[in-house]
């Protein structure tokens, strides 16, 4: 079995807990509050810009002229992502930009700053795929759900194009390709690292949800 093979199945909980989350349930129905979509690109903004540096980071940080290109790329892409959040979706539902990240982006965006700087870049790799593999596998499922009136419709159809299926393949491989080359605890770090994005893709659909804000 590939080690990415090993990851998914280990994730499998989280998984089912963010296909069957309330976020996403209302967003296939179309039924979400317009208040709480827009918390969630308001929030995803933010995070997008900095997951494009820690992208950067491990662009750096790679040793081979091929996996830097990769990195660069993704890097480059989140960045375009972003901008095409402005450009339509903050237009389309009128939604303001935001300044201040929210617990779950703040945890998120600090855990990958912090692994793609200090960890390996394997470890680093594990740490940003999930935000890659379960974005097309919910956009997948979202996509055959919902109808073609859902007003979120724009959004739903990003994550189930070609390009972006590609480029998750693409990160795949290069996580396996890293799991070959590193040492038995080296594995286990990896296997953590991708754990603990997973759960923390679950907190961000989780804060948008409940519009979750700093209590003190
Ligand atoms: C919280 C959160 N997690 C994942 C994504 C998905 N995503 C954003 S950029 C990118 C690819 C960059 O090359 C992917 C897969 C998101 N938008 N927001």
């Amino acid at each position: 079995m590939k080690f990415t093979e090993q990851l998914w199945q280990e994730i499998s909980p989280i998984y089912s807990a963010i296909l069957t989350h309330g976020f996403v349930n209302e967003l296939t129905l179309g039924s979400l509050p317009s208040s709480t979509f827009q918390y969630y690109i308001q929030q995803d903004a933010l995070y997008l810009t900095d997951f494009s540096r820690a992208l950067n980071q491990l662009a750096a940080r790679a040793t081979t002229p091929n996996d830097m290109l990769s990195f660069t790329q993704f890097a480059q892409n989140a960045i375009l992502v972003e901008r095409a959040l402005h450009e339509s979706y903050f237009t389309l539902y009128d939604i303001q930009p935001e300044t201040a990240k929210m617990p779950a982006c703040f945890a998120y965006i600090n855990y990958l700053l912090a692994t793609t700087s200090l960890q390996s870049v394997a470890v680093g790799a594990a740490a940003v795929l999930p935000c890659f593999w379960i974005y097309r596998e919910v956009g997948n499922y979202i996509h055959q759900r919902a109808s073609q009136q859902n007003p979120y419709r724009s959004w739903i159809d990003t994550y189930a194009s070609e390009a972006f299926d590609q480029s998750v393949s693409q990160m795949l491989a290069l996580t396996d390709q890293y799991a070959e080359n590193a040492s038995a605890a080296e594995r286990e770090k990896m296997r953590d690292a991708f754990r603990v994005s997973s759960r923390l893709e679950w907190y961000f659909w989780n804060d948008a949800y409940t519009q979750n804000r700093w209590l003190v």
